[in-house]
């Protein structure tokens, strides 16, 4: 594996004092190392009769684990394999997936984690993490603790499962894949993140039937309750690890905002699907609007490179459109210097009942949702208005699905946005839902439709799309929020910020664009060479690096950040909290028998 950066990271820097010995160690996924135990250590742990003669290397390991791999023929198969590799051996299971990242990211992240996690409480073997059920609220904080004891904990993904990815309401069934990626992309320590499930219920009737569910087997509860519940705890967090990220990850729509905005001034609080959905699409578009604007049809017009020259149309106003829309009017805001009334009027925001009008009556709208409702002097009558009117009529550039609601990018709908397009324009056409099989439209279909020009980007990987009429493959970038949130995440738990700010999304965001390989090559081009609008998932960790320094940077700058370091000291100390799958040297530690944190198993 390419080394990221120069500096030894400071899990290798000396060697681990370890306590468990035997089969306790070699049960230990922590420290665990197979066959990879060296003669000595075997020697010093108990291990000599406990392991087959051969000491082998970790890249004879992953060679080995990916032969096995192989063998599985279906991607929810080796989903299962890799998960049972990581209730083994967590270094091997790392290594292997950092050595072939492109391939595996789809096994254990979108789409086939939403086939793992619908069927969670069949495949369930073992938990892991911690789960915290609403029947014991009275004893949250003895299980926190319990589980935390000794740990250095830094970052915590939440979820409370209602919302996940487009498949909605999982119950518990959770996948801890973006804990995953956060070690696999981002470089953060797995023993020092821990995922988090709060079991409030579930309103999936399919689950409350099935008797070999796992959760809490209850209807949601909601209202004064829920949001006790949820208070208590994000104040244990604050309590006991006040410097730790909170990440919280496929909340309800009616309660992801509401959370994070009632938290975020007084704690580092981030939520994925609403901040880290709004930067990687602000980085997206920043690059598409860049090439499109190298085309020649907008070479006469260069006012057309910036963010508030577009008609912005989303379909889906849930924490993801609504995170993309307030990402972008805030951008909008500080690169054009917009009022904020005029930069709201960029949006136009489409859900079930289709424009959100000022005729509408829609119930429970949030003050966010209600500055983005279209006025009334639009005159959209009284009616619900589709997405084909809406494109028909408002002639968007860019046009963005987050709605759950596959192939509602239609032929009439991409051949009208067409049709309001100057000629040789690109238009900028982004399906982001989750998994594959919901997203709005595939690549492939929208290069047929719209003969080749149109700037796409998915919430899933798709291949690359060959345009009969240019004979160009097209890179279909995946904006996806884990090419950003590892690196958002990283930035503010290494710089201890005390909070995780507009600016520093922004410039986390900025520093995605700028990276991104359409830009690199098409720059002295005049026309799009087809290049990718965001780096490729190959590259992720080198460009999460990247962004977590501009965003611990930031964070300096802004003075949010509790670490006092000079802005030029900022790469060096990330490289060396980088963590990477390598096994450093065990001693043995006989007084560590008494230390707890020598027997914590995670
Ligand atoms: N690419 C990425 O990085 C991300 C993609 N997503 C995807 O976006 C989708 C939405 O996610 P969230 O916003 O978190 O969910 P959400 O549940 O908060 O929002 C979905 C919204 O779509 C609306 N909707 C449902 N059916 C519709 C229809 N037929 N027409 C119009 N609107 C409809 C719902 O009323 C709701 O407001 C999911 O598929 C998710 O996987 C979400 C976060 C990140
Ligand atoms: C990617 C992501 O966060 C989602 O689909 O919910
Ligand atoms: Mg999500």
């Amino acid at each position: 594996m390419a080394a990221l950066h120069d500096h030894k990271p400071a899990h290798l820097v000396s060697p681990l004092r370890i306590a468990l010995r035997g089969q306790t160690l070699l049960t230990s996924p922590r420290y665990n190392k197979g066959t990879a135990f060296p003669s000595a250590e075997r020697k010093t742990f108990g291990l000599e009769g406990r392991l087959p003669y051969r000491t082998n290397t970790l890249e004879e390991q992953c060679e080995r684990a990916y032969g096995q791999l192989e063998s599985r023929d279906l991607a929810i198969r080796k989903n299962t394999f890799l998960q049972s590799l990581k209730e083994q051996n967590l270094t091997l299971y790392y290594a292997l997936l950092a050595r072939h990242l492109k391939e595996l990211t789809p096994i254990i992240y979108t789409p086939t984690e939403a086939e793992a996690i619908t069927s969670y409480s069949q495949l369930f073997r073992r938990s892991e993490g911690l789960f915290l059920s609403f029947p014991d609220e009275h004893i949250m904080e003895e299980l926190f603790l319990e589980e935390t004891r000794g740990r250095d904990i830094e970052l915590i993904v939440v979820t409370d499962g209602e919302a996940i990815l487009g498949i909605g309401d999982q119950g518990v069934g959770i996948s801890t894949a973006k804990s995953v990626i956060y070690t696999l992309i981002g470089g953060m320590e797995p023993a020092k993140s821990l995922p988090v499930v709060l079991d409030v219920g579930t309103d999936n009737q399919n689950l409350l039937n099935d008797p070999l569910y796992v959760g809490w087997p209850k209807n949601r509860v909601r209202g004064e309750g829920y949001d006790r519940f949820v208070d208590k705890f994000v104040q244990l967090v604050r309590k006991h690890y006040p410097k730790c990220l909170l990440h919280f990850e496929d909340f309800g729509v009616t309660n992801a905002r509401r959370i994070l905005d009632r938290y975020r001034d007084t704690h580092a609080v981030f939520n994925d699907d609403i901040q880290g959905t709004g930067a990687v699409t602000l980085a997206c578009i920043m690059s598409a609007i860049r090439i499109s604007s190298l085309s020649r049809a907008s070479a006469s017009s260069p006012e057309k490179k910036k963010l508030s020259d577009q008609r912005y149309v989303i379909f889906g106003a849930g924490s993801a459109g609504l995170g993309i829309a307030t990402q972008l009017r805030d951008a909008i805001i500080s690169a054009d210097g917009l009022s904020r009334q005029d930069a709201n009027r960029k949006f136009w925001l489409i859900d079930r009942d289709g424009l959100l009008h000022d005729k509408l009556k829609i119930n429970g709208l949030t003050a966010r949702l209600q500055e983005l409702v279209r006025p009334v002097e639009e005159n959209w009558g009284e009616k619900s208005v589709s997405l084909l009117e809406v494109v028909e009529r408002m002639r968007p550039t860019v046009l963005i699905g987050c709605s759950t609601k596959g192939g509602a990018f239609t032929k009439e709908v991409v051949e009208a946005m067409m049709c309001g397009l100057d000629e040789g324009a690109h238009p900028i056409i982004l399906p982001l839902s989750n998994p594959s099989r919901l997203a709005e439209a595939t690549p492939e279909d929208l290069m047929h439709w719209t003969k080749g020009r149109a700037l796409i980007a998915t919430g899933s990987p798709f291949e690359n799309v060959k345009v009969v009429v240019d004979g160009k493959e097209k890179e279909i970038a995946e904006c996806n929020n884990a090419l950003i949130y590892p690196g958002l995440g990283f930035g503010a738990v290494l710089s201890k910020s005390r909070s995780m700010t507009d600016t520093m999304l922004i410039a986390g965001a900025k520093r995605l664009a700028a990276l991104s390989p359409a830009l690199s090559t098409a720059a002295s081009d005049d026309e799009y060479n087809g290049a990718a609008l965001l780096p490729d998932f190959v590259d992720a960790p080198k460009v999460n690096f990247e962004v977590a320094i501009t965003v611990a940077e930031q964070a300096i700058r802004e003075g949010t950040a509790s670490e006092e370091w000079k802005i030029e000291e900022v790469r060096q100390k990330a490289s060396e909290k980088v963590w990477i799958p390598v096994y450093p040297e065990y001693i043995y530690d006989e007084q560590g028998i008494r230390r707890f944190e020598c027997y914590v198993l995670i």
